[in-house]
């Protein structure tokens, strides 16, 4: 591993600039409802006895624009069919022409394609309907109808699509393209005058990221980023100054690099929605390790500690068998002299070593970066080689099956199938 230090590009997962890193809180924060663990931390730091404060708890739900777009439905519609049509050759010299309708054309397909330079679902929140276009009728003369345009959705990288109701789950990568749903295949006898499929789909953006830096409101999480990378997250002293993921790249080396997303604070019952961490939860699920950011100076770091260690293996049981750093933050404090010992040997009895270090000071940083490039390296896992599922099999069997015969038979012309749907016609009254 290279030892040169982190010099790094951003990625902006924000499409809105980040709000100045002031210290007074936006008014909505102090509307934010804190669980008993922080109040109780506060009551303490404020000195106060021990009288517990009531947390005034607001059903209130996030508000949009503080919501990162990675949660969206669309509506697809695969291009309807051109009609056959029913035509007879009629020429000078040739007695019975036969029949000679052309099919009607193809509808155009939905696809699904990776744009990598997309970050986030947000130009979904306007447009959600795509449409192919429907094939051309089909002409005499044998002339069969144009095929439908195709309509390609764009997403990010990292995005699952989802069809309502069932499993098909979809991970796609840069460049990758996909069949959603393939248009109407061209009029021919009634039983083929199918019209395009229609489908509501989910898709869901999982940020594609190799660490992740998770712990409760206000430990240091983004000036941990700030100090490896050359993200500029916003850094105030007040929980969830945080409000959507920061990505930032950690160079080492030319090829090794890594990209690290700081994640809003989880509080107790972030599982359950409990302020805003559960929202990006799900970010971490594809992450190879986690950075376990505590602050040792808060008078109960260790019950902090379990604390985000319950609401992350309630999320997703899966997060908690990721490898992950535990740094004890904000070690320059002379109260955290005082917990980071007793902390440490707590860790160390459940086989964890843990790091410390001054994320303001820029001291210990490097060794805690280090160590979780170290897990991803172990893992053998890259952002991009997950689980891929290459084809796209969004469409139903039948639907493949049609798409199938449709396809697959050479000569496609009006003729032959009127030919095909007569003799089938007769087999079908001979067995009635
Ligand atoms: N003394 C000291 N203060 C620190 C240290 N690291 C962070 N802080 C301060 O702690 C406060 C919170 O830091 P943030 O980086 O915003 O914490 P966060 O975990 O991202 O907080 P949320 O985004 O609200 O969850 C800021 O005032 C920082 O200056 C440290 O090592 N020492
Ligand atoms: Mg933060």
């Amino acid at each position: 591993m290279g030892t040169a230090a982190a010099k790094s590009q951003t990625l902006s997962f924000r499409n809105q600039s980040s709000p100045s890193p002031v210290a007074n809180p936006p008014p909505t924060l102090a509307s934010c409802s804190l669980p008993s663990l922080l109040s109780r931390n506060q009551a303490l730091r404020n000195g106060a006895t021990g009288e517990e404060e009531t947390p005034s708890v607001k059903e209130k739900s996030v508000p949009a624009v503080m919501r990162s777009f990675d949660r969206a439905k669309i509506y697809v519609k695969a291009g309807d069919e051109g009609n056959g049509v029913v035509a007879f050759r009629r020429e000078k010299y040739v007695a019975v022409g036969g029949p000679s309708g052309g099919d009607g054309g193809r509808g155009g397909d939905v696809y699904v394609e990776v744009d990598g330079a997309m970050n986030s679902l947000l130009p979904f929140r306007n447009s959600v309907h795509f449409r192919a276009e429907r094939g051309g009728h089909g002409h005499g003369s044998m002339q069969s109808g144009a095929k439908g345009e195709d309509v390609v959705v764009k997403v990010p990288p990292g995005t699952v699509v989802r069809m309502s109701g069932k499993n098909n789950v979809l991970l796609v990568y840069p460049g990758h393209k996909g069949l959603l749903l393939p248009g109407g295949r061209g009029g021919r006898g009634n039983a083929s005058f199918k019209s395009g499929t229609i489908r509501w789909l989910e898709l869901e953006l999982k940020l594609v990221v190799d660490v992740g830096i998770v712990g409760a409101p206000n430990a240091g999480k983004s000036t941990l980023l700030s100090v490896v990378c050359a993200a500029k997250p916003a850094v105030a002293n007040y929980p969830f100054t945080t409000l959507l993921p920061n990505l930032g790249v950690v160079s080492f080396d030319y090829d090794s690099t890594m990209v690290v997303a700081d994640l809003p604070g989880l509080l107790e019952g972030a599982h359950r929605g409990f302020g805003l961490g559960h929202e990006f939860l799900r970010h971490t699920e594809r992450c190879a390790s986690l950075v376990h950011v505590v602050d040792v100076s808060s008078p109960l770091p260790d019950l902090e500690f379990d604390a985000v260690c319950l609401e992350l293996k309630l999320f997703n049981p899966k997060l908690a068998e990721k490898p992950y750093v535990v740094a004890f933050n904000k070690m320059d404090l002379p109260e955290a002299y005082e917990n980071w010992k007793s902390f440490k040997e707590k860790l160390q009895s459940h086989g964890i070593t843990p790091f410390c270090m001054s994320a303001v000071k820029r001291e210990g940083t490097h060794e805690v970066i280090c160590a979780a490039y170290e897990l991803l390296r172990k893992s053998n896992k890259t952002r991009w080689n997950m689980k891929l599922d290459l084809d796209c099999k969004i469409y139903t069997d039948d639907e493949l099956a049609m798409k199938k015969v449709w396809h697959d038979s050479s000569d496609n012309s009006g003729v032959s199938r009127m030919k095909k749907m007569s003799t089938d016609s007769f087999k079908w009254a001979e067995w009635k």
